[in-house]
């Protein structure tokens, strides 16, 4: 039954915004190949992925903005080119016809250094930070999470984070390949140098931002390039810290959904306290002619992703 406020069945038929989504375009001007578990990887045709992905969310109309969630050059971009490939994958991103939001990711950093990529992403943050937060509506607060902010990769050698997280791995991989979990148990396999952590004055942030998006009775959505829930992705992918980020998470009931990209086979799982967790199908792995891209309709009780080809399509119901 349809009512005075759009209301179908008790659920509103009409979004109250819709958004564009992507994740692990990997670009890089090299032929294709394949990850370390064989997994065939497409680093020319992701960009064509881009393409299609910004043609359709224009074509859409009724996007306000889109998110991608890293990881926009491959690592085996040859080094001279990184700033130009880099640049070339920004300006695509740019002819979709409103704001990007865009996240670090491992591969962004293993062709340029984190201050750099701040500013090329045009990052609404606060004191250069790579983490920050951004409400398209009054009702609703995205939180967009720097993965990378405490890890050995983006920081010069000689920074003390740097030291600091070398030293950690160190501590928890017993491998001289820091990327390689090999002989390590269960969820201890995250320790790798490819995946990172949310410092402390990050987490006090993300706190802080909780805190008032419940004063406000925000809805929030929070965005992060490493998976936050083991049920929703490999060991290996995981924030070395997701405990820490979820226990402050859990401390407020507005979160209702964190989308993650990184793992490249995508997930999805519902958490202990009814969160949507939503790993997003990587660009890099479509094979020529394939797509993984979508968006995402957001109501006042449930958000939608409407993926295409490799991207599932995921209907979320808020538990309260
Ligand atoms: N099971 C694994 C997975 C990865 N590695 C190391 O990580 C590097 C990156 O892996 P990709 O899946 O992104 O190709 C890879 O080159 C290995 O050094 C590993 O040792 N064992
Ligand atoms: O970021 P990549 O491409 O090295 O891949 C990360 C893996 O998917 C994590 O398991």
């Amino acid at each position: 039954m349809i009512t005075a406020n759009g209301l179908v069945s008790g659920h509103a038929k009409e979004p109250i915004f819709s958004f564009g989504v992507i994740s692990d375009v990997q670009y890089a001007d090299i032929p294709d190949g394949r990850s370390f578990s064989g997994i065939p990887r497409y680093y020319r045709h992701s960009f064509q992925v881009l393409q299609r992905a910004v043609n359709n969310w224009n074509d859409l109309r009724k996007l306000r903005f889109s998110v991608n969630f890293g990881d926009l050059v491959d690592g085996f971009c040859p080094k001279d080119k990184s700033l130009t490939m880099v640049e070339k994958v920004i300006t695509e991103f740019e002819k979709f016809d409103g704001p990007i939001y865009h996240m670090i990711g491992n591969h962004c950093l293993y062709n340029l250094p984190r201050k750099k990529l701040v500013t090329l992403l045009k990052m609404p943050s606060v004191s250069g930070h790579a983490y920050y937060d951004f409400s398209p509506t009054p009702e609703y607060r995205f939180i967009v999470l720097d993965a990378y902010d405490f890890s050995a990769l983006g920081w010069p050698q000689d920074h003390p984070i740097s030291i600091a997280a070398k030293k950690f791995l160190e501590e928890k991989n017993p491998n001289a390949d820091k990327n390689s979990p090999n002989g390590m148990v269960g969820l201890d396999r995250r320790f790798l140098m490819f995946n990172g952590a949310v410092g402390k004055e990050q987490l006090d942030w993300l706190d802080s931002i909780l805190l008032d998006s419940t004063e406000r009775k925000q809805k929030v959505i929070v965005c992060c390039h490493v998976p936050l829930d083991p049920k929703s992705a490999s060991a290996e992918a995981l924030l070395w810290n997701y405990e820490e980020v979820m226990d402050v998470i859990h401390q407020y009931k507005c979160v209702k959904a964190c989308f993650a990209g990184h793992d490249h086979k995508g997930g999805y799982s519902v958490d202990s306290h009814g969160i949507h967790h939503r790993v997003l199908e990587a660009a890099l792995e479509c094979s020529p002619g394939s797509n993984a891209f979508g968006y995402i309709d957001v109501y006042h009780d449930r958000i939608t992703l409407v993926g295409t080809d490799r991207m599932m399509s995921t209907e979320m119901l808020f538990s309260s």
